[in-house]
């Protein structure tokens, strides 16, 4: 993956946080100044501490944050900008309303629509798949609300996940309970980070785990209370970031290229599978099954 590929050098910033006496005055001078920047758009709110390198990501995509195809043109574009960007080296992907971190893909796009729309709609979702999970940054998430399926995939995404110690929060790939598949590589995210039998089993089951059972098998590495998510967040980022970025960027590229690979060397060819199976009859019938149960649960 490009974003692997092209390692950037950030030695710089590696050094001033691990704070050499030759460059000590100009890490005071950053901390006084803490110039942010902007990145927002409608759908995401960024800024970029030119400080710390850290880049917060708050996703607003009202009611719950669903992955729509605008927003994920939007966050692509957003992560391609940070990436670029050799002031940021890490990034702290969060959402901007508490309660639900993201409710996953956006079903309404998965329902009723050409086969042209689902091609597109499936490339922004590998697309933003491919960008995070391939990222040189450190990644956080600070998961403030409930997280399946692609949601679930954003956190695992990442390199470290904190969640708000509320067992009202739940994450997951409930896939199979919409009666749809999780793609190859979703599961490999899953299996990555907490092994294959646990993967098998949550999968199968489409099982959503309340932030306290999350924790216990490693799908989150750390639960806080809500109002400390995000400073725990930035505190982990700091620690992570004292290690020197070419070091652990080839070594996250290492862990995670034979993963990446697999979809970067099958795109075309999972869009066509993905086509094929969302535009089945039954396939459509189950999730317009599922949408009118969430709207039944809320009457
Ligand atoms: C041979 C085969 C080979 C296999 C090939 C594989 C091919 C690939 C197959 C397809 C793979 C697809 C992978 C899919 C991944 C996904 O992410 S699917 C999405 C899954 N998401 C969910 O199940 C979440 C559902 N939502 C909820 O559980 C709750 O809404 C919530 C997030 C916990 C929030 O609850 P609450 O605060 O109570 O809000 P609600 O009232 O429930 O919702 C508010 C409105 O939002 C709508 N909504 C909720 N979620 C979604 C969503 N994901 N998409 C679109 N819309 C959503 C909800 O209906 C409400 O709408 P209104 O009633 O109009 O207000």
């Amino acid at each position: 993956m490009a974003a692997l590929g092209a390692l950037r050098s950030c030695w710089a910033p590696a050094r001033l946080l691990t704070g050499s006496a030759h460059h000590s005055n100009r890490l005071v001078l950053c901390q006084q100044t803490s110039i942010k920047r902007h990145f927002s758009n409608n759908k995401i709110l960024v800024e970029l501490d030119e400080a710390t390198g850290v880049a917060v990501m708050k996703m607003k995509n009202p009611p719950v944050n669903s992955l729509s195809l605008d927003f994920l043109t939007e966050f692509s574009i957003t992560l391609e900008k940070l990436e670029m960007d050799r002031g940021c080296r890490g990034l702290i992907l969060t959402s901007a309303s508490p309660k639900i971190f993201s409710a996953g893909l956006d079903i309404m796009e998965m329902c009723g629509k050409s086969a042209e729309h689902y091609g597109e709609f499936w490339r922004a979702v590998q697309e933003m798949w491919l960008k995070l999970y391939g990222s040189n940054m450190v990644t956080i998430a600070a998961i403030n609300g409930s997280s399946p399926a692609g949601g679930c995939l954003m956190a695992l995404c990442c390199d470290y996940r904190i969640m708000a110690d509320n067992p009202k929060y739940a994450i997951g790939l409930n896939e199979t309970q919409l009666g749809i598949v999780a793609p190859f590589w979703f599961k490999d995210t899953m299996s990555n980070v907490v092994g294959n039998r646990v993967t098998e089993q949550a999968l199968q089951l489409g099982q959503m785990f309340p932030a306290p059972e999350a924790l216990k098998f490693g799908l989150v590495d750390q639960l806080v209370p809500e109002e400390k998510v995000q400073s725990t967040a930035a505190s982990v980022m700091a620690q992570w970031l004292t290690v020197p970025d070419h070091a652990r960027q080839i070594t996250k590229s290492m862990m995670r290229k034979q993963t990446t690979d697999k979809l970067v060397n099958n795109r075309e060819a999972d869009i066509k599978n993905f086509v094929s199976f969302i535009t089945r009859d039954s396939i459509q019938k189950s999730l317009q099954v599922y949408m009118e149960r969430l709207r039944q649960r809320k009457q």
